[in-house]
């Protein structure tokens, strides 16, 4: 029994040792971006089963500053030769306005091989860390909150003297020097000692309300629900010394699943920058998704200043150097997060384009109210096309969508239902969903809708025995006209001749009177194809025959409106003819 019926013995509430009743941040809303820092080459990247190489670090680090991170964590130099030779390049190559932050555990040692890596850049971020929480002093490196707090100030005082402080190297003193201080595992540390550490880092660092120093308080370890680590947040906030020479930073990892939760709600109790990585990669189960949080933004109005517009480049540049795949269902960028296979959601997201479309064009009003999708794909690059797909669970919005996006056919009610019944068919019999060529064939197939260009339409024609309208004459005769049409397949030629109130009645009739049989038209409509001078027009026919319940579709395409509605009443004959309602 690997599960415990009473798991209280083994696992413990947490406890943040904090009474903030007063907190401030339930009733704020986030309305701006906070700086951002990417670590995915850092914290993302030393959580890989095979970390980057160094080609695969630098293509990511392109994208990073084509998305638009100004500030990256590009490595851990001390830790390997990859990494230091990598800050290197990013020193030698980062745009001027990128600064490129490096990782040091406190470790005199590691701290000067990392500060080496960074000589000669324009702008550099020194990160060191040390844990504060009880459980990490106890069980890692057996030390009492007064040796803590001493070897962070120290660790501080020699970055001071290494970086800004630093008179003897002029190299040196051309890096815009910034300093991030991490009290690690922060998420399970007392909120006074985390504070009175970083009270004593600051003191070491002297930073000013221009330069003010990076508090970085990681939830290393996600220990309880986004509205405790918000009240640590707070609660530090509000009792750090001289705020204004501070930048409140955050950095949540995902244990519990609510990362993303954790940093908004962090925001609002007054934080100012969030590190973490492009789809959570990281530290078990990853850190906050930078993706997810700037699109939330985004999404209600607020220029995140990370621009996602190409999204599919982006998700093949992470899978490519994180070799982990993005799971189709990440918010915002996965592949199946805009495609709707169900019916309902088809229905709803077709008829909300439809009312957008029309929308915009005649107000000119492109605010976004849309059934399922909170984001238009088309802001991040992504195709209409591919926002419905259409399986054995979808309805007929779902494959009308598709002949309306690909052969502009607006097809009647009627005729959706029609065909969405052959759809279902087809995927049920194939057992999958089935591709937009697919859709489409079977819909030319379905209703005769073969282009008399095109060659291997023409075989089909032929093969099949179809019957085309080849000429026709209409006479008035009083309020009536009266046709004489001509129709032929390739093993016959037929002479029908009627007559109606119009061109499509007459013929109607007409083919009535040949087959004797009743030949009713019971749905006719039609519009044009294409914007310009040369549009064509596209008819929608249904008929019903003799006692047949069942109405027949035909569709016809034609330059001129009446011939392509007396085309598409010729195909309903064929139609009538495959069915075997009509004998040849
Ligand atoms: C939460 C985070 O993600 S923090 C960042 C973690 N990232 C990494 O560790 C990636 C890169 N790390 C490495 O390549 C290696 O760990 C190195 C090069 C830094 C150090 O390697 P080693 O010297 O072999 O040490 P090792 O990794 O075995 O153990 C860590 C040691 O550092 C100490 N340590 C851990 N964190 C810190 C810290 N923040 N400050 C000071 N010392 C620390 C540990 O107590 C341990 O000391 P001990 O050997 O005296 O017990
Ligand atoms: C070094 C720190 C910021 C870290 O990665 C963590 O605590 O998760």
């Amino acid at each position: 029994m690997p599960m415990l019926k009473d798991p209280s013995i083994k696992y413990k509430p947490f406890d943040p040792k904090l009474t903030l009743n007063d907190r401030q941040w339930p009733s704020k809303s986030l309305t701006k971006a906070p700086r951002w820092l990417s670590t995915d080459l850092r914290d993302g990247n030393q959580s890989l089963p095979d970390p980057m190489s160094i080609p695969e670090k630098k293509l990511y680090f392109q994208e990073l500053v084509k998305i638009g991170f100004k500030e990256i964590e590009v490595a851990f130099p001390s830790a390997s030769q990859t990494d230091f030779d990598f800050t290197r390049w990013c020193v030698e190559n980062a745009p001027d306005d990128v600064s490129i932050q490096v990782l040091s555990p406190c470790r005199p040692d590691l701290i000067r091989r990392t500060i080496e890596a960074l000589k000669g850049a324009k702008k550099a971020t020194v990160h060191i860390y040390l844990a504060t929480s009880a459980c990490f002093r106890n069980v890692v490196f057996g030390m009492t909150p007064e040796e803590t707090l001493q070897k962070a100030t120290e660790c501080t005082a020699l970055v001071r003297s290494l970086t800004k402080d630093n008179s003897q190297d002029e190299v040196f003193k051309q890096t815009h020097w910034d300093f991030e201080f991490s009290p690690e595992t922060f998420s399970d540390t007392s909120p006074e000692f985390a504070l009175e550490v970083c009270e004593s880092v600051k003191e070491a660092w002297n930073p000013s309300a221009e330069n003010p120093i990076i508090f970085n308080l990681p939830a290393t370890v996600e220990m309880a629900t986004p509205n405790v680590y918000a009240d640590q947040i707070e609660y530090f906030s509000r009792h750090i010394s001289h705020r204004e020479t501070v930048c409140i930073s955050l950095h949540p990892h995902n244990d519990r699943g609510c990362a993303v939760a954790a940093a908004e709600l962090a925001q609002l109790a007054g934080a100012d920058r969030v590190e973490g990585c492009l789809f959570g990669n990281g530290e078990r189960t990853g850190n906050v998704d930078l993706v997810t949080l700037a699109l939330n933004l985004y999404t209600q109005g607020y220029y995140p200043n990370l621009d996602f517009s190409d999204m599919s480049k982006v998700i093949e540049v992470v899978e490519k150097c994180n070799k982990i795949p993005v799971h189709p269902r990440a918010p915002y960028g996965g592949q199946l997060v805009v495609c709707a296979f169900s019916g309902s959601h088809q229905d709803a997201i077709k008829k909300g384009f439809k009312k957008y479309e029309e929308q915009v064009k005649s107000t000119g009003d492109i605010s976004w109210t849309m059934p399922y999708l909170p984001l238009d794909p088309k802001d991040i690059g992504r195709t209409y096309e591919a926002i419905i797909r259409v399986n054995s669970q979808s309805g007929k919005g779902g494959a009308s969508w598709i002949i309306l996006r690909n052969l502009e056919l607006d097809l009647p009610r009627g005729l959706q239902v029609d065909f969405s019944g052959r759809v279902q068919v087809e995927s049920e019999w194939k057992g999958r969903e089935l591709k937009t060529k697919e859709i489409v064939d079977l819909f030319k197939d379905k209703y005769f809708l073969y282009d008399v260009q095109d060659e291997a339409d023409n075989e089909t024609v032929a093969m099949l025995d179809i019957f085309n309208l080849k000429d026709y004459t209409l006479t008035n005769e009083g309020k009536n006209r009266s046709i004489v049409a001509l129709v032929s397949s390739k093993s016959q030629e037929l002479e029908l001749k009627g007559l109606g109130n119009g061109p499509i009645s007459a013929l109607a009739n007409a083919i009535s009177n040949y087959f004797g049989i009743t030949f009713d038209v019971v749905h006719y409509n039609e519009h044009s194809l294409g914007k310009d001078s040369n549009s064509k027009a596209v008819g929608y026919i249904g008929v019903r025959v003799g006692s047949h319940e069942r109405i027949i579709w035909g569709v016809g395409v034609d330059e001129d409106v009446t011939e392509a509605g007396m085309v598409a009443l010729v195909n309903t004959l064929n139609g009538c003819i495959r069915d075997k309602l009509v004998k040849v």
